[in-house]
């Protein structure tokens, strides 16, 4: 049985006909790190909702390591383009939040472990608002991982950081998914992160899986070489196939 298994899905948000996901299918391996891709509002962050178990299908089940999704677990981690850590906590208490919350006494040397695993080590007591948006998505990516899930769910992490951090939270992300072992569920918009992250990329397009494709290159990846460029013109080609620009 797969790991990760999405069947004929259906979402609507109440407008009568109109699927935000329209008959979803896949499967996601154990270990395996599988991109999203797709345009703006093609329905990724209702698909990770679903996983998550923060919304309910129409139609259609999820179920992870043989367990149907029906609500929140925290056998599923996510992490948010915004990392959402509360102001009010220090690190270590942000990533401690959901051991404690679990009852898990060893939910501070849990944590502590986590904090040095995304190389912070020193910043247990520091607040929120004193970090780069680098070091705050390293401490949503160690909170997500506290509570030991089977499954991290992902959403844009890196979207809201600059060029320079987004490439080196790619390699630091890479390392953390080696490391812990996780199967990764991952979305972005960028074609580039996609081929450089994944082991597999699926390309969603108006509600649906139009393509779902395996990434043949070793790691590490060059954007440069000319394996990946064959890939990102493939994605391309999907994604933009039927979009037309309209000038005024
Ligand atoms: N709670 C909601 N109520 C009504 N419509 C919604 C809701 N959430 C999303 N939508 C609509 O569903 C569609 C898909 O949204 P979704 O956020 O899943 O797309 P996305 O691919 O993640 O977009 P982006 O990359 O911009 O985040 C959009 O048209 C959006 O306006």
């Amino acid at each position: 049985m797969p790991f990760v298994n999405v069947r004929n899905l259906f979402k609507s948000y109440g407008d009568a006909g109109k699927y935000v996901l329209n008959d979803v299918s896949f499967e996601i391996n154990e270990n395996e790190f599988v991109c999203v891709l797709g345009h703006s509002g093609c329905g990724k962050s209702t698909l990770l909702n679903l996983l998550a178990g923060f919304i309910k299908p129409d139609k259609g089940e999820i179920s992870v390591n043989g367990q149907f999704v029906s609500k929140p677990s925290s056998q599923r981690g996510v992490v948010f383009q915004d990392h959402g850590l509360f102001p009010w906590y220090n690190i270590l208490d942000n990533v401690a939040f959901g051991p404690k919350a679990l009852k898990n006494k060893d939910a501070y040397r849990i944590s502590k472990r986590l904090i040095k695993m995304v190389d912070l080590e020193g910043y247990e007591k520091v607040f929120p608002s004193s970090l780069s948006g680098g070091m705050a998505q390293r401490v949503g990516i160690a909170r997500a991982l506290a509570t030991n899930p089977q499954l991290l769910l992902m959403d844009e992490p890196l979207g809201a950081l600059d060029a320079m951090t987004r490439e080196k939270m790619r390699i630091e992300i890479l390392r953390i998914w080696k490391e812990t072992k996780k199967t990764i569920l991952f979305i972005t918009h960028s074609i580039a992160e996609a081929v450089y992250l994944a082991d597999r990329v699926i390309v969603l397009k108006e509600g649906s899986v139009c393509l779902d494709e395996k990434i043949e290159i070793e790691r590490p990846r060059s954007v440069h070489a000319p394996q990946f460029m064959d890939y990102t013109k493939k994605f391309e080609k999907v994604l933009f196939e039927h979009d037309e620009l309209v000038l005024d």
